[in-house]
């Protein structure tokens, strides 16, 4: 806002000086860091006795959301700091009411504490919570350091407790928002209460302000509205309404004013007055006038009196100094305006209606002001850090982006993301939720154990291992995994394997790529209770004894939670290190902590720039940074409404070659979050893009793209798709080190969706359905020496088919052709199909299963799922058992060439393998999915070549 301080009347003859010789005191309702800064605030306290300074969200709003006053701050502070853009504002709130301060002191010295104040407001978001706004009235309090600030809160029933606790700590208040009567004797109340709180302590009165802020002209906009309109519907009393017009506001003031005089009369304030406490002034604030009927200058001349404030907008402070003229009118004709409160009354303008209406208005008009004002400084933070930060770009059908658009103003109206970041569990179901959110602060969390990461990194390349191989489950391997896939092997540090599988075969490949004495293994379980860690714990620590003798616990860090059963293992076989997680995240949640920051470190990974680049995807997403900015929410926000109102809730997850496994980790992140109770998304991950025909109209598409390596072939199928008006959102990271931003981004995004769904983004109920019949499988193994048998309902050649009693029965038939013919029979528009392999994951197994899928996919025209087993039973598993019934799974398992014997039991990696995939597909039948199983007996290869070719018949 541009300020013209004209030169006008000067000295004696300047009406603004003149007020103080009623014992009134011009106060600005104004802030900008260049009016401070060049001499024209002090110019108003030298020619026109301007003794205190207000300021506002809407006029912080006004300040900062133009021109470029703040630039050189804004590029000072992003320059050595990751900060939200609260912390943005606030910083530089508290650097121009600081710089007001210093220019109002003189006058606070010259008037013994009674002037010179600068007013800044706590957060508006905060008008309705009484220990928030304490608890930032605080905090800015000290921030500002200064005697001559006044902290603002708003005199809402729930800020009025708030400003006694305020005073009683000593702190100068403002309270603001007051329009009724009723209010203010509250928070007058609330004043006298907290000065005698602290002298009944014995702590000294003296030296505290306040004034209570009446706002004058926004009573007359609703009441003169309400005149006008009941004037031109011929009301019987338009005469006597008609007279009201301009004078309802200045009689509330004035009756204030005679309730402030009462008090002050009373003894019970006297006793305070001669213990040296100060009145609470009243302020006249909203003075500037809003009608142009009336004269520009109404609300500071009929309302002069001793002992109060007028905070004055510029254009009225300019106007008053022009042609205001002064005389002593707040206690003119008091009669009279009691006369006009009771007209109102008896005209039934309602006028307790009306302010209870301007509280609500004003509380959230303030926040609308914020919400704008953090938008404008989160747009200037997002130019200033440009390829620090990952891109969103969300291209939508025209539907589908307005029930986005929609939903992130409910968000934003709902404060939903401050709700969120206040681990407020009933964003979800209000259950435990509030129990899973660690993963909010543990980027900063990390960078501050930093030093001892950074040392155990410089120990593991100290010690020479050549390998690290990973031994883990779902969270605690999927994020390594990412970490091995994308960045591949550091200089001088050891290789980074991921072993996630009970396949006899994959182990003893896994056993084989490595070498047993120069590999650190990572055993990595936050519950420490997951069967596969344990196993493959006890089978390459028996093996790697083998060549290591008693050192071999040197060779062996555990990450789990504290107190588990791993914790206990690893101190027993003396490992190495211990690193624990965080009880309070998930497993698929747990990444960006030591779950994947320990592997991170070991394998070589730079800490420093990886945890940065997380902490700007944090900071991006926080509780400042509104909904329609906040990348974590807009990115859920798709994901929630595409899937609830439009159907489309595949998430089709396309990344660039380069950073391709994040698919695999985002699987789990997504499945598990929000596959529950019958709703859900269906991450389909890694399904190479077709032209638009291949795909119905159930999918969203996610395109992870290395803006440094991109795929013109992915490029070109994903314009063909937004151009064929398909939902696509494309997220362009910079390097491949922002994979650690998009950890947190989709982590964000997921729980935001979860809200939107209605679920539980931080349980898996149904994860444990099939862990349970695995058991039982394994124990009925080891009390019998063999797994419980099990009858095919047909076999035809070197396939054997199961399936529970009604799978069965609707897949009759008695070849390989006709049961797969059924059973993608029954598969229809919007289902998914999910092959789900229980054999060795390599090279050539993920080209067929690769080929299978999406062979269905263009025939059948739905998205696939190709799954490695046990693995995904820890990532979609979930839900493909929880999640909505559109799943159609043909699991696919095979005799193992050769076996391995698990340490310590009588099962074998072979027979745990086969368990789970009984116990999977026993748990899919009783949900009442469409699930076939088909086992390949001997050579693998030639059994899916037959089988590949059978579907391809079938479909
Ligand atoms: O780290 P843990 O406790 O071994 O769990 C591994 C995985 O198993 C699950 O608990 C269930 O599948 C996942 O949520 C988790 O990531
Ligand atoms: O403290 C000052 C108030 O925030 C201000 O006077 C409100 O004025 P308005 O009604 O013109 O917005």
């Amino acid at each position: 806002m541009n300020v013209v301080h004209k030169t006008g009347v000067q000295g004696a003859t300047n009406p603004l000086k003149a007020l103080e010789s009623f014992g009134q005191s011009p106060w600005l309702d104004f802030i900008q860091r260049s009016y401070t800064e060049n001499g024209s605030l002090k110019k108003l306290v030298d020619e026109d006795g301007l003794k205190g300074v207000t300021s506002n969200p809407a006029i912080f709003q006004k300040a900062m959301g133009q021109g470029t006053d703040y630039d050189p701050q804004y590029k000072d502070v992003l320059a050595h700091q990751i900060v939200a853009a609260g912390t943005l504002y606030e910083t530089m709130a508290i650097d121009d009411i600081k710089a007001a301060t210093a220019v109002l002191y003189p006058v606070y010295e010259q008037t013994k504490g009674l002037d010179g104040y600068v007013s800044l407001e706590v957060s508006p978001y905060l008008a309705r919570d009484t220990a928030g706004t304490v608890e930032e009235a605080l905090r800015l309090w000290k921030a500002v350091d200064a005697k001559n600030l006044m902290i603002k809160i708003p005199g809402t029933d729930e800020g009025a407790p708030a400003v006694r606790t305020a005073i009683s700590e000593g702190l100068s208040i403002n309270v603001t928002l007051l329009f009724s009567l009723e209010a203010y004797r509250k928070v007058l109340e609330a004043y006298i209460a907290g000065l005698e709180d602290r002298h009944a302590k014995g702590l000294p009165v003296s030296g505290i302000a306040s004034v209570a802020s009446f706002f004058v002209s926004r009573i007359d906009g609703k009441i003169d509205k309400k005149i006008d309109d009941r004037v031109a519907a011929g009301d019987k009393d338009a005469e006597a309404l008609k007279a009201l017009r301009g004078k309802v506001a200045i009689a509330n003031a004035k009756m204030a004013y005679q309730h402030w005089l009462e008090v002050t009369a009373s003894p019970r304030w006297q006793k305070l007055a001669a213990a040296g406490a100060q009145t609470q002034r009243l302020l006249w604030a909203s003075t500037g006038t809003k009608d142009k009927a009336y004269s520009d200058v109404l609300y500071v001349e009929e309302l002069i009196g001793p002992e109060t404030v007028n905070t004055i907008p510029p254009a009225t402070f300019d106007a008053f100094r022009d042609h205001g003229k002064v005389r002593p009118s707040l206690t003119e004709d008091v009669e009279g305006a009691r006369h006009v409160m009771a007209e109102a009354e008896r005209l039934g303008l309602d006028l307790d209606g009306v302010t209870k209406t301007l509280v609500d208005e004003g509380v959230s008009s303030f926040a609308d002001a914020f919400d704008d004002l953090l938008g404008t400084v989160a747009t200037k933070e997002n130019a200033l850090l440009g390829d620090a930060l990952t891109k969103t770009t969300i291209e939508l059908p025209a539907d589908l982006d307005s029930a986005v658009k929609a939903s992130l103003d409910a968000w934003r109206k709902g404060g939903i993301v401050r709700r969120l970041w206040a681990r407020d569990a009933t964003v979800w179901t209000g259950k435990d939720e509030a129990k899973w959110l660690k993963w909010l602060d543990i980027v900063d969390d990390r960078l501050a154990d930093l030093p001892a990461l950074e040392a155990f990194q410089a120990e593991v390349k100290q010690k020479g291992f050549t390998d690290i191989l990973l031994l883990g489950m779902g969270g605690s391997s999927l994020g390594p995994e990412v970490l091995a896939e994308t960045f591949g092997k550091h200089a001088g540090f050891p290789t980074l394997h991921v072993l996630d599988s009970t396949d006899p075969q994959q182990v003893a490949a896994f056993e084989k790529k490595v070498d047993l004495a120069k590999t650190l293994f990572i055993v990595s379980s936050k519950s420490g209770g997951t069967l596969e860690p344990n196993i493959l714990k006890a089978y390459f620590f028996a093996a790697a004894k083998k060549v290591l003798g008693d050192a071999v616990g040197s060779h062996f860090v555990a990450v789990t939670d504290p107190g588990s059963h791993m914790e206990d293992v690893a101190k027993q076989d003396g490992f190495w290190k211990i690193f624990y997680g965080e009880k309070q995240i998930g497993g698929r949640y747990s990444v960006l902590s030591n779950f994947g920051i320990v592997p991170a470190a070991a394998a070589g990974v730079p800490l420093k720039p990886f945890l940065d680049s997380a902490l700007y995807g944090v900071r991006a997403s926080a509780a400042s940074v509104p909904p329609a900015l906040n990348p974590g929410v807009q990115l859920g926000t798709v994901l929630g409404i595409a899937a609830t109102k439009f159907g489309r809730d595949k998430v089709t997850i396309v990344a660039s070659p380069a950073i391709y496994d994040l698919g695999a980790w985002l699987e789990q992140l997504i499945a598990e979050s929000t596959g529950k109770i019958g709703k859900g998304l269906i991450p389909i991950d890694d399904e190479t893009l077709g032209a638009p025909d291949v795909y119905g109209t159930d999918r969203v598409f996610a395109y992870l793209r290395l803006a440094s390596e991109p795929s013109a072939e992915q490029d070109k199928a994903i314009r063909a798709l937004v151009a064929a008006g398909a939902p696509v959102v494309t997220i362009d990271l910079h390097d491949k080190l922002q994979v650690a931003q998009e950890f947190f981004h989709w982590e964000f995004a997921t729980a935001v969706a979860g809200s939107i769904l209605g679920i539980d983004p931080f349980d898996q109920p149904d994860v444990e359905a099939s862990k349970i019949e695995t058991k039982k499988l394994t124990t009925a193994y080891n009390e019998t020496g063999k797994l419980p048998s099990e009858t095919p309902f047909a076999t035809d050649g070197a396939f054997t088919f199961f399936a529970d009693a009604a799978n069965a029965e609707a897949l009759k038939g008695g070849s390989l052709a006709e049961i797969l013919k059924a059973h993608f029979g029954r598969v229809k528009a919007g289902d998914y199909v999910g092959l789900l392999a229980y054999v060795e994951r390599d090279e050539a197994t993920r080209t067929w299963i690769q080929a299978a899928r999406l062979a269905i996919r263009d025939a059948l025209k739905v998205a696939t799922a190709a799954e490695f087993g046990p693995r995904f039973l820890h990532s979609t598993g979930q839900a493909y058992k929880g999640g909505p019934n559109s799943g159609v799974f043909l699991q696919i398992t095979a005799d193992d060439v050769a076996d391995l014997p698990v340490p310590g039991e009588k099962y074998t990696f072979g027979v745990v393998k086969a368990a789970q995939a009984r116990g999977d597909f026993d748990v899919l039948a009783e949900r009442g999915r469409r699930a076939l199983r088909v086992h390949i007996k001997g050579d693998l290869k030639s059994g899916l070549d037959a089988l590949g070719k059978a579907i391809d018949a079938s479909i």
